[in-house]
């Protein structure tokens, strides 16, 4: 065995207001992803969302159910979308291998029985994956920079001038309630997702990365009138409430991967909260 899922209950407003430093952490903190020849990842319960790092370094390694599924393979119910953040890595679906260079993502359906990650000949391998219930077999399909949809948004006037990739959305690729993406700070910015916003038909996940070691990410949760902060460093995950808001400022620019599940796949559909309305 070397798939090790822990279950996370979802946590009510009223109650994280009074959650000190160590209990934020141990609630919405996934502090480690990446660990040698093995998969690690939080089951929370907010959407069901599955939050998870696959670091292959000297075999290959497969994709096992785990306990909380009680099914015979991970993906009999569930879709599953991958974002390489390392070298360029192989994975194969069902005996069909895709080759993901740095940034690249895949989208694996519904169905799918046999997921191998194989380590990089050229470097370290670096997988992070978000996972939902799925209701429908949509075909895989790899989806590289040039697929996603790009916007561009903020200003360095505001520190927020970043561009964002939409890969796995639905605009690019089918999937039941899965919406993944990444966000690009460009130098001289540290500000993601400023106006912040809360979208209470999705809960969404934040995941940093190129990011020095000696530099970290203050990750702001909680409702608009309520905010607290997680101080995040590299390759770590956090898990963002329908109810709260996710947006970080950085010791310098970084990149992060974002990812929904929920009620809909409307990217839109966010409620923005003036940065003046903040408390
Ligand atoms: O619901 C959407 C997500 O929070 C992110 O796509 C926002 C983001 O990447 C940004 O503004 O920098
Ligand atoms: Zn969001």
């Amino acid at each position: 065995m070397h798939t090790f899922i822990h279950t996370r209950y979802s946590t009510h407003p009223e109650d994280a207001k009074h959650y000190d430093t160590a209990k934020l952490r141990e609630q919405f903190l996934i502090e480690r992803l990446f660990v040698s020849n093995e998969i690690h990842g939080i089951y929370t319960l907010n959407d069901r969302l599955i939050v998870g790092g696959i670091h292959p370094v000297d075999m290959a390694i497969n994709l096992e159910t785990v306990d909380q599924l009680k099914s015979t393979y991970f993906l009999e119910r569930r879709e599953i979308g991958l974002i390489n953040v390392g070298a360029e890595t192989d994975i194969e679906v069902d005996g069909t291998r895709y080759t993901l260079g740095h940034k690249e993502a895949l989208y694996v359906g519904q169905g799918s029985q046999k997921v191998i990650f194989y380590p990089s000949s050229s470097g370290e391998s670096y997988i992070y994956f978000n996972s939902a219930p799925a209701h429908k077999a949509y075909p895989t399909k790899k989806v590289g920079l040039d697929d996603a949809e790009v916007v561009t948004l903020g200003a360095l006037e505001n520190s927020n001038h970043r561009t964002i990739y939409k890969l796995l959305v639905n605009s690019v690729v089918e999937t039941c309630q899965l919406q993944m993406g990444m966000t690009l700070l460009k130098p001289g910015s540290v500000w993601n997702t400023m106006p912040a916003h809360t979208h209470d038909r999705r809960m969404e996940a934040y995941f940093y990365f190129d990011l020095e070691e000696d530099q970290a990410v203050c990750h702001y949760m909680g409702q608009p009138d309520e905010t607290r902060h997680i101080w995040m460093k590299k390759h770590q995950a956090v898990i963002s409430p329908p109810w709260s808001i996710h947006s970080g400022a950085g010791t310098s620019n970084y990149t992060f991967i974002w990812g929904m599940a929920g009620e809909n796949l409307d990217y839109g559909d966010m409620d923005i909260v003036a940065p003046t309305d903040l408390k």
